[in-house]
């Protein structure tokens, strides 16, 4: 468990961290999420000693760090670039940290072995680090971080750097590597995608504040506020009420809570379709996605009128589909 109590870092004027509060449990894997600048990257290098914060304390397993230096704590660090040493293979690197330990040498050659198996990099141990991608590069900072036993994997923006496919290949695999070896993990991201699809905790933060705690379903369902309702996903405002836009339902009959809108622009997105609506009564546009089979069978049409209300309003009571599809 790191526990993070008020903690305050401030540079001059600014509060890049004020009076943040924060319990990571043992063995999860907690996102922090936030709009750069929002001090994601202030907190975690303060959890690895990197950052020294002007108030607060910080704890790691039960015992108090706020004085301890990084290489005290425990930890593994990856930044979003790594820096490899250019001119050890991927099996010397990662064996880096065992070495300056010195661990016995048949110690190290298994624990290698098995960190080459486990970040998928089996056959690639006598490589260069230029001579990897950099989805492998970053496997292989993450073996090197683990291959001292860490307490505690700190990851900022890991996969920053990398185009998107490889990016969602990566958190796909970061899930199973963390099923696999349960390091209590934190990972900066601005991605809340990123958050959602990798993290069993998220930790919102705006302007140096912690906004919300909770999985990726509390968050999603039940945000505290409008920030993070809006932080973590496309909204729609309808009736003055803020909703996802596939909680929106569109049909021909009118139904209790529903507004007027014309159909402004239909963009077909696969399985999805988005549907642009403009409400009659002057409030502001809003975007519904509705299922392919939806619109076929509402059969839209652009320049018509048709009633939006929405299905389900989060932290609400649903509004229960009766008619139409
Ligand atoms: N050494 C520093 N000196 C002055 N200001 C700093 C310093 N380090 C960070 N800041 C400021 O503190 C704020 C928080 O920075 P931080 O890197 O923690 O944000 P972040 O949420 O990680 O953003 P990003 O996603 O862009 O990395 C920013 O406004 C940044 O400019």
């Amino acid at each position: 468990m790191i526990t993070v109590t008020g903690v305050r870092k401030n540079y001059g004027d600014f509060k890049a961290l004020d009076n943040v509060t924060l319990d990571i449990p043992s063995g999860s894997l907690t996102a922090l999420l936030g709009p750069s600048g929002s001090g994601k990257s202030t907190l975690l290098r303060s959890i690895a000693g990197l950052e020294h914060p002007d108030g607060g304390a910080i704890t790691i397993g039960g015992n108090d760090v706020t004085g301890v230096p990084p290489q005290k704590r425990g930890i593994g660090f990856v930044f979003q670039h790594y820096a490899a040493f250019k001119h050890m293979t991927v099996r010397d690197n990662i064996a880096f940290g065992l070495k300056i330990r010195r661990r016995p040498k048949n110690e190290i050659a298994d624990r290698v072995d098995d960190l080459l198996r486990i970040v998928g990099l089996d056959g690639f141990q006598r490589r260069y680090p230029s001579q990897l991608s950099g989805g492998q590069r970053q496997r292989m900072a993450l073996a090197r971080a683990l291959a001292v036993d860490p307490k505690v994997l700190l990851l900022d923006e890991p996969f920053g750097a990398l185009d998107a496919k490889v990016r969602a290949d990566l958190r796909e695999w970061l899930r199973r590597l963390h099923d696999e070896v349960h390091v209590t993990t934190v990972l900066v991201t601005h991605d809340q995608e990123e958050a959602l699809d990798v993290a069993d905790r998220i930790a919102v933060m705006n302007k140096g504040r912690i906004e919300q705690v909770g999985s990726p379903d509390d968050l999603y369902e039940r945000p505290a506020n409008e920030f993070v309702m809006s932080f973590l996903g496309p909204v729609a405002t309808i009736n003055g009420t803020m909703v996802r836009p596939h909680d929106l339902h569109l049909d021909r009959l009118y139904h209790p809570g529903a507004i007027e809108a014309v159909v402004d622009r239909i963009v077909r997105l696969g399985f999805e379709v988005r549907v642009e609506l403009v409400p009659v009564n002057g409030d502001p546009r809003l975007s519904a996605q509705i299922t392919r089979g939806d619109a076929d069978d509402l059969n839209l049409v652009r320049g018509e009128g048709i009633y939006v209300r929405a299905t389900h309003v989060p932290g609400g009571a649903p509004i229960p589909v009766t008619n139409g599809v």
